[in-house]
């Protein structure tokens, strides 16, 4: 055989082993969206009143000199005058919304009264209707300490507001709660046992939507949903009665001492499996070359794994290198999980994706945080995106209304460009819808405080083939 040919015999089967790897990475990238889809990301129940005691609420008008009201008892049992629904509308004050710093009043956007905790207390607390203990295995999943060296969660809720819902016009339009703390994990709303129509709550993540039609037991029930803080929400227009609702922000906190009662099993997820093959498969994460005799030969390289979570974190916030990996959600733990128990050291890092082309393909540099929009055009995540990985998580406040130069400025001097692992990192999923990212930062249920939320990065390091193979749980 003379040598050109064996050359014109390399190619076809280099790319075909590059395509072997792409399909491995491509089948890992669609799990990974698998569980981001299938993961719960909000969750609901309704509650019968029928042998539960009348839920109270009292409460005092800011305005007026504190007094003590009849307090409101719900479901209201006889209908007259001097119905105290109608006291406690009344009482209320009107809520607005944040964004940007401020806090908006517009009625087209919300329309809604609420009170603060500081002005009524209730009997209700979710936690004596099961509601946290279901919030918690439904938002906050818990792996095997053991396996994942992730401590245990439990939720716990802290009353917000009290708002109402009016008909013929009460709503409020699609929005993301602003964050409270860094350790808020999402949201919870019940709403009380009050007839209204209409006023249904939608909920959104990653492209899926969960309805909440509460008007049909809105008389006689207690309905709730709880949902991540990632998540756009909105309600529909109230057309008759109240809807009276008791929201609450929900932070995950740790469970040292007491081990949770249901921890899943790692294993059990289909993300541990594929990764598993995929770590199993020489080929992955190695190079194959073609010796001079035209045998296939592993070069042992090793490589980088590196995924784009599908929530996005306050990795900008004071504190926050204590939050992650432990408050990562859903499709994100898993996946954290399941490297972890391969006994690799996945790192939870803040990326940024940069451009370096403008829209018309011209090499000028334009920086922009993705996705790249300019005139309506929106850039795919290709080869044109910078990937800038933080080295740490860390505050930054730089990023703080930061224009494009900003951004620039900011990646090269805080940070690198994929510079901290010696090897090129392989993506296997394209950083996450971050329209509610960059909401956060301008549109809230509140004027919003320092936190800006974005792209946080699992990245773990593939040992090479010789290596891992024998690594625990592979051999097993
Ligand atoms: O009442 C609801 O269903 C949701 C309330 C809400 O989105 C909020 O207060 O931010
Ligand atoms: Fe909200």
């Amino acid at each position: 055989m003379s040598s050109p040919e064996r050359l014109e015999k390399k190619v076809p089967v280099r790319s075909l082993s590059e395509t072997a790897f792409k399909a491995v990475c491509d089948n890992l990238g669609a799990s990974f969206k698998d569980e981001k889809a299938s993961a719960s990301f909000v969750c609901g129940g309704t509650i019968p009143m029928k042998s539960k005691k009348q839920i109270k609420v009292y409460w005092h008008n800011a305005s007026s000199v504190p007094q003590a009201r009849m307090p409101l008892e719900l479901p209201i049992t006889s209908s007259g005058e001097n119905n105290p629904i109608d006291q406690l509308v009344a009482d209320c004050e009107a809520a607005g919304f944040g964004r940007n710093k401020e806090t908006i009043m517009d009625t087209q956007y919300r329309k809604a009264g609420k009170l603060e905790p500081s002005q009524f207390a209730t009997t209700f607390h979710p936690g004596d209707y099961g509601i946290l203990d279901e919030v918690s295995q439904i938002l906050v999943r818990n792996l095997d300490a053991g396996e994942t060296g992730l401590i245990p969660r439990r939720v716990e809720a802290d009353l917000y507001k009290l708002n109402v819902y009016s008909g013929p016009s009460g709503l409020f339009q699609k929005h993301v709660d602003t964050p409270r703390s860094e350790n808020q994990i999402g949201s919870l709303v019940v709403c009380l046992p009050s007839p209204f129509k209409g006023g249904n709550l939608v909920v959104r993540h990653n492209g899926s939507e969960l309805d909440f039609p509460w008007e049909n037991h809105s008389a006689d029930c207690i309905q709730w949903a709880a949902f991540y803080s990632d998540c756009e929400h909105e309600i529909k227009t109230v057309s008759e009665g109240h809807r009276i609702t008791l929201t609450y922000n929900l932070y995950a906190k740790l469970e040292v001492a007491q081990p949770h009662s249901s921890v899943l099993d790692v294993k059990s997820l289909p993300l541990y499996g594929l990764l598993k093959d995929a770590l199993q498969t020489p080929g992955f994460m190695n190079t194959e070359e073609l010796s001079s005799i035209g045998v296939v030969n592993q070069v042992p390289t090793g490589g980088v794994l590196g995924i784009f979570c599908a929530h996005v974190y306050p990795h900008a916030s004071k504190g926050v290198d204590k939050l992650l990996p432990q408050y990562l959600k859903g499709a994100d733990l898993c996946m954290y999980a399941a490297l972890h128990s391969f006994g690799f050291k996945p790192d939870v890092l803040p990326a940024i994706v940069l451009y370096d082309k403008d829209d018309y393909g011209n090499g000028e540099v334009y920086a922009c945080s993705y996705p790249y929009r300019r005139y309506g055009v929106e850039f795919e995540f290709n080869d044109d995106a910078r990937v800038y990985i933080g080295t740490n998580l860390r505050p930054l406040g730089v990023m703080d209304n930061g224009g494009e130069e900003d951004y620039l400025e900011l990646a090269k001097e805080f940070w690198q460009d994929e510079k901290k692992y010696d090897k090129p990192i392989t993506w296997i999923s394209t950083p996450g819808h971050p329209e509610p990212a960059m909401a956060h930062c301008s549109y809230g249920n509140e004027a919003s405080a320092n936190f800006i939320y974005s792209c946080a990065t699992i990245i773990a390091e593939i040992p090479e083939w010789d290596e891992r193979n024998i690594m625990r749980q592979l051999s097993e």
